[in-house]
């Protein structure tokens, strides 16, 4: 679980992020959703502890992130999975290769051979066996967004940050991928956090839904809750979209 508290950050005297408060669900697929320059990066890159912020606080499973040690953080940053948007692998390395970079970065080199079986047993959950020995440029899209997957959970993170990990793929690549990322979160207890601005994915995978407007939490429900809701600012961001608005005509006729 994540909890947000009064989060505030700006640069140049501009406030961003305009006081979030706003708890991140363990086990759950947690969505941020909110038009271009709403301030989702921002509040991820804060979680990530990349960005400072200027007020509020970032609590991970109840501790301020603010009062952690230097162990504490580097024992953290173990503790999360990241897939960026594109996937965001090494070209010259091999599918086996990218999934055993973090392994690399925080266990021993001597415990190569347990490296290995990790790498196995992960690929084979996204099923990718078979694999191993191919270049990020040899498979598909779809594969190669599997391979961030598996690069992404091979440390059994407890935090999984997603930006917008189904972006390029065709739409049933994406759903593929989606509830990929949701059966982990599950599986595995992750709390799961994803930027996206693709409404299939808030259709299939949205448990949990925080919809940022100028820097504010200006809604939050699940997926079902989304298509009922009055509120006019979410109502103009999601029904820009054709489908939902068909969705939510249908749901209104009863069908
Ligand atoms: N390092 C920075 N320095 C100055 N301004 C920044 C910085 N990072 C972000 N911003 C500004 O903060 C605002 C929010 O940016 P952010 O990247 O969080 O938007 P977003 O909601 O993720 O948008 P998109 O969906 O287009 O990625 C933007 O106006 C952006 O220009």
């Amino acid at each position: 679980m994540i909890e947000i508290e009064n989060l505030h950050k700006g640069f140049g005297g501009e406030e961003i992020l305009k006081g979030i408060n706003y708890t991140f669900d363990k086990s759950k697929t947690n969505l941020i959703i909110g038009g271009s320059g709403s301030g989702k990066s921002v509040l991820l890159k804060c979680m990530l502890g990349l960005l400072t912020p200027e007020k509020g606080v970032i609590k991970y499973d109840g501790k301020p992130y603010s009062e952690f040690t230097e162990d504490e953080k580097k024992d953290l940053s173990k503790q999360i999975g990241m897939i960026f948007q594109g996937g965001a692998l090494f070209d010259s390395m091999t599918v086996e290769e990218n999934v055993m970079f973090p392994l690399r970065m925080f266990t021993h080199r001597k415990k190569k051979k347990e490296n290995l079986e990790r790498v196995k047993e992960v690929l084979k959950r996204v099923n990718l066996e078979g694999s191993e020995k191919k270049l990020p440029s040899e498979i598909s899209g779809g594969m190669q967004k599997r391979v961030s997957i598996a690069r992404a959970i091979v440390n059994r993170p407890k935090y999984l940050f997603c930006d917008e990990p189904n972006s390029g793929l065709d739409p049933k690549t994406a759903t593929v991928i989606d509830n990929l990322i949701q059966e982990i979160t599950h599986e595995y207890d992750i709390t799961t956090i994803i930027i996206t601005h693709d409404m299939n994915s808030v259709l299939e995978i949205g448990e949990k839904i925080a919809f940022l407007k100028d820097g504010v939490l200006a809604w939050k429900g699940d997926k079902s809750e989304i298509f009922k809701t009055d509120d006019e600012t979410v109502v103009d961001f999601v029904y820009s979209s054709n489908l939902f608005q068909k969705v939510r005509d249908a749901q209104r006729q009863g069908l």
